[in-house]
This record gives C-alpha cells, structure tokens and sequence, in this order.
C-alpha cells in the first residue's frame, strides 16, 4: 500500500536555526518557511536527490508538536511521511485492522497541497506515521 518516502520530520525549537544549520553546515538547499497555521506548524523543506527533510517548528497556542518538544527540547525525529495512491481507500484498510487514524479521521490539506492523515505512533513502531496521497 504505501510507495515512495516523502518526507523525514524533524521538530526543532528554533525554525531559522536549524534551517541555518542544513544550509551552512550541511550543505542542503533549504527551502524559504511556510505557516500552516492549520496545522499548528512553520515548516521549511530541506531537499535531497532522493526525499526530503521537513523541519518543524511549533505555530500557535495548540501545536501538535508543543509536548513533543517539551519532552525532547533540543528537537529530534518527529514522523516519517510515506506516500500512497489513494489515501481514503489506505486510510479505511488501516482502520479495518484496527490501527488509530489521527483527528477526524479526515484528510487535511498538506504543505504540498495534497491531503494527508496522521497515524497514532504506538500503532507503528513508535513512528508517528503520516500518508500523503500523491
Ligand atoms: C501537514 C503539514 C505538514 C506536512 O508534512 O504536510 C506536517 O507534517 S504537520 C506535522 C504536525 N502534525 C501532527 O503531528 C499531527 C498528528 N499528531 C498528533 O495528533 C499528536 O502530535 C499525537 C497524537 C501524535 C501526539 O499527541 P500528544 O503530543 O498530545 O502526545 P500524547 O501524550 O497523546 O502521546 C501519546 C504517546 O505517543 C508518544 N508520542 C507522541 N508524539 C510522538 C512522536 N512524534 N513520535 C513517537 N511517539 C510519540 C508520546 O510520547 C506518548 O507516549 P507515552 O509512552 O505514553 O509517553
Ligand atoms: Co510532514
């Protein structure tokens, strides 16, 4: 069911910091930052020849990744987003087999246009889990 890795999140407390750290030290291409104030998020992509690096920082009163960040404050691995080819067809298959889909259960609109769902870590390895249909 699920394809191509899209993206590998990592939370981080300081947005311009860690984008300064991909750029300067890693020698990444980094994208210009984006609020997803529906998501709860500031985003900046960090580009590879073969996925992506999304850096997450914490946007608004009730972000998903404030506790995360209180509990781990230097920042750290956040979700793994894989892509899938229909995500209402993936999403009904994984709540069959009982897996827990986050929020409403509905898609949302990601930071590439495209819906996406939320899988609850403790059904996947300890991997908060994204799909996003491509
Ligand atoms: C969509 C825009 C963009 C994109 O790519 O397009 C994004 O990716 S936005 C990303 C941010 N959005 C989300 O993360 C939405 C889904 N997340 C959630 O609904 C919550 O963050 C949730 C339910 C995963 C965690 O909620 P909360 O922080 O309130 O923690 P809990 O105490 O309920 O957690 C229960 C349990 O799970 C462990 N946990 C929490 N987060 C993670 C994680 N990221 N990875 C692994 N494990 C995680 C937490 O430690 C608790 O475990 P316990 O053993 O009970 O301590
Ligand atoms: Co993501």
């Amino acid at each position: 069911m699920i394809g191509r890795l899209n993206h590998v999140a990592i939370a981080v407390p300081d947005l311009e910091k860690a984008a300064a750290v991909y750029r300067a030290a890693l020698g990444a291409a980094v994208s210009d930052a984006m609020a997803l104030p529906d998501h709860g998020v500031t985003v900046v992509f960090v580009e590879l020849d073969n996925t992506k690096v999304e850096l997450l920082e914490p946007l608004g009163e009730n972000s998903p990744i404030a506790s995360y960040l209180e509990k781990n404050p230097a920042g750290g691995m956040h979700h793994i987003c894989y892509e899938v080819p229909d995500i209402l067809a993936a999403r009904d298959r994984l709540k069959a087999d009982g897996a827990r889909v986050l929020g409403d259960g509905e898609p949302k609109i990601g930071a590439h246009g495209k819906p996406v769902l939320f899988l609850h870590p403790k059904d996947f390895c300890g991997t908060l889990v994204e799909l996003e249909q491509v």
